[in-house]
């Protein structure tokens, strides 16, 4: 293998002449074939809850869906009407070559039956999830293994073919589709599971594979994915290495850093880099697969991955609780840290807008009585009993000392969805409240909040919805704001300023550069 320096120095390269517009990313890419309607995949499921407080023993029912993000099936005619991106922002094309009728012909004969040119099923990989971004690709090639992958990527690479891979589609930042006319290479063909150990845990699939997909592969042999998404239905294995995925179970098994233990990628000149190992202690050299995981397809595309997954939890409890004030919020965290230690594996929180969007768009009734903020707080563990009590043991201190108001607890499977339900809808129901702009923040705990409470006030009734969410454990805010269409304005108020706060927040002794241009203050 290369030494970590020409390896760089290769890739570097590549990024240079090849990649540049590598948008890069597996992250989501559509699979073109499935695309159930989650709204319609809902079902009306009873919900009766353990209550805590009288407040609750009302009637509760929520509407229980799927915690899954599956591409919307009414979205096809939708596409055309995104604007393109190159026209939305005024991107210009760089001189990368065009496909012609030969590479057509190469390509077709690479990939018999599998290089789409049919408009219909290319505009749907043109677009994201959230229709917000919209490329003019003209061919999408569904290679089936990593030779495949390697081959297209020479060619490409020979020709000055730019190229966009592409997992689910389900991505967020418009990473997973083409800006201008780059080839789509979708990876929703390469959807192998390669090996499972039981012993070490360890599975080695395809990157093409469905996180959902997998999940239900290892539930049947006691195992589970370390990783949980809203968009597992969609998403592929592949996008969310790439993109460095976070979800609900990073507080509890640690992000894809420490899961993933090796992969397989191809870089943008054909060459495979094998780095597939299954060894939980691997000593030998450069640990050259962490640059790809977060890389969002700019070294390569993964091809394959080996992680390593924890057994299935005997016992899992989920508390919905409502508070009064963020600090509660921190305070509840901390105490439950303390009391519940390693059954603790998820701690996510939603502000009122976050929950008042939900049940206006998905129908999805609030269990509990209003309050400006929500908290789940997820229980895995390997014994119901000792769970159970160390839970109630929590609930108890928290609601006698004020911090908590009501509360409302879920042990069986099908309440447990319905409550997260109200948690992993808030995407899907802000998909349906108009033009979204999505900022993903990691910040101190104690100040997670304040930059939603600040631009609430900084964009006024320009912004028909500003919400936070997002995962407590990991000190990870979801800021999104909405306005009824795309607006520039709106963007220019909210842009560098969203920077400019979280930067100055997370580095309080430095300047940042936004700071210091005229009219930032
Ligand atoms: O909608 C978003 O901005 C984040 C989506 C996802 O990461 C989540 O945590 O629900």
């Amino acid at each position: 293998m290369a030494s970590l320096s020409s390896f760089l120095c290769r890739a570097t390269q590549c990024h240079k002449t090849f990649v540049k517009r590598w948008l890069l990313v597996q992250a989501s890419g559509q699979n073109v074939a499935s695309s159930a309607n989650f709204c319609q995949s809902a079902a009306l499921a009873e919900h009766s809850l353990q209550t805590l407080t009288s407040h609750s023993e009302c009637s509760c029912h929520v509407q229980w869906q799927p915690r899954t993000r599956h591409f919307h099936s009414s979205s096809r005619h939708l596409s055309r009407e995104v604007e393109f991106t190159d026209v939305r922002y005024g991107v210009r094309r760089l001189a990368f070559s065009t496909v012609t009728k030969e590479d057509l012909k190469f390509l077709e004969s690479l990939l018999p039956d599998r290089a789409v040119t049919d408009p219909d099923l290319l505009e749907a990989s043109n677009v994201d999830w959230l229709r917000t971004v919209r490329g003019r690709s003209q061919l999408l090639l569904r290679p089936r293994n990593t030779e495949e992958v390697s081959q297209i990527l020479r060619y490409c690479n020979d020709r000055n073919l730019a190229v966009n891979p592409q997992g689910g589609n389900t991505g967020l930042v418009g990473g997973s589709v083409p800006v201008f006319d780059e080839i789509i290479i979708s990876t929703a063909q390469m959807n192998s599971i390669i090996d499972f150990n039981p012993n070490s845990g360890v599975l080695i699939c395809q990157s093409g594979c469905i996180l959902e997909n997998l999940n239900g592969y290892l539930e049947a042999q006691d195992f589970i994915m370390p990783l949980d998404l809203g968009a597992k239905g969609s998403c592929h294995i592949g996008g969310n290495l790439a993109t460095n995925a976070g979800g609900l179970r990073l507080l509890r098994y640690g992000s894809l850093h420490g899961t993933v233990l090796g992969l397989e990628a191809v870089l943008a000149d054909g060459t495979v880099l094998n780095c597939l190992a299954p060894l939980r202690k691997d000593n030998t050299g450069y640990d050259l697969k962490q640059l790809f995981i977060g890389a969002e397809g700019t070294l390569g595309i993964i091809t394959a991955v080996s992680i390593l997954c924890p057994r299935k939890p005997r016992s899992v409890n989920l508390a919905l609780l409502g508070c009064d004030r963020f600090d509660q919020i921190l305070s509840i965290f901390n105490q439950c840290k303390g009391m519940l230690g390693e059954i603790l594996s998820a701690f996510e929180f939603l502000d009122q807008s976050c929950r008042e969007v939900v049940q206006e768009h998905l129908k999805l009734a609030n269990p509990l009585q209003e309050k400006p903020f929500y908290i789940l707080v997820e229980t895995s563990g390997s014994n119901a009993n000792h769970d159970q009590e160390k839970l109630n043991q929590f609930l108890e201190e928290v609601m006698t000392s004020g911090l908590v108001a009501e509360g409302t607890v879920a042990t069986e499977e099908r309440k447990i969805k319905a409550l997260w339900g109200l948690r992993e809808g808030i995407t899907e129901a802000l998909s349906h409240d108009g033009y979204i702009y999505k900022y993903d923040i990691s910040l101190p705990l104690e100040k997670i909040y304040d930059i939603v409470v600040d631009m609430r006030e900084r964009l006024g009734d320009k912004a028909k919805r500003v919400v936070g969410y997002g995962h407590i454990g990991d000190g990870n805010l979801h800021l999104n704001i909405v306005s009824p269409a795309h607006d520039h304005q709106l963007l220019a108020a909210i842009e560098p300023y969203v920077r400019r706060i979280s930067f100055i927040t997370v580095n309080p002794r430095r300047r940042c550069r936004s700071c210091i241009k005229p009219g930032w203050g």
